[in-house]
């Protein structure tokens, strides 16, 4: 049976800015293109201040809400969770990256410093989007060769098209590296 490949532009996620990464798991790929994006506000509202990089306490919210989520839109909630592990790792590979950028350049530091709680609601819609593209998804991703083709398609359109530097290029490599072994059964790769 065939199966018809939705077009970039019906894109479930409302929030997701105009990238329009190519292929069939490019909308995955713009949200998260969206959530590193959204790390070079959270290094903003940090960079000189008492609140440090990593926030476990915040990570573990975020992972529950995830699990809760992920269950009761039928998402493999371990697989989820394994793939919001690397999403949160990539923005502070971003955080990381910008702390250590301003700190040797503070000309280029941020002159104002956005709030860090309404970043987090934008942060929690985005776990919304970045879970129904994983649903949206789940049979290609079960499809190793078929995957790896359109995540590399994906990663790199968006890249390009986002003009992502080498920085934000290494956060999209880590943030997709369980994409495509996130929903099948044990031992499919
Ligand atoms: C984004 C933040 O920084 C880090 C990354 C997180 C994430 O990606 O969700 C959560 C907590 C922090 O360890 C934050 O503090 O909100």
């Amino acid at each position: 049976m065939a199966t018809r490949i939705p077009m970039n532009n019906e894109s479930v996620s409302s929030t997701a800015g105009t990238t329009r990464s190519i292929g069939r798991l490019g909308p995955l790929a713009d949200v998260v293109i969206e959530r590193i994006r959204v790390s070079d506000e959270v290094a903003a509202s940090k960079f000189g201040t008492a609140s440090p990089i990593e926030d476990p306490v915040r990570e573990e919210q975020v992972l529950e809400q995830v699990k809760k989520q992920a269950d009761a839109a039928g998402v493999n909630p371990d697989a989820a969770v394994a793939f919001f592990r690397d999403q949160i790792t990539a923005s502070k590979v971003v955080q990381k990256g910008l702390f250590a950028r301003w700190t040797a350049h503070p000309e280029e530091a941020p002159t104002t410093r956005p709030d860090l709680g309404q970043i987090r609601v934008r942060l929690d819609r985005l776990t919304t989007d970045l879970l129904q593209e994983l649903k949206n998804t789940e049979r290609l991703r079960d499809k190793p060769v078929a995957c790896e083709v359109q995540l590399a398609l994906a990663i790199r359109s968006g890249a390009a098209l986002e003009r992502l530097d080498p920085l934000h290029r290494q956060a999209l490599n880590v943030a997709t590296r369980s994409v495509c072994r996130s929903s099948g059964p044990a031992g499919q790769r």
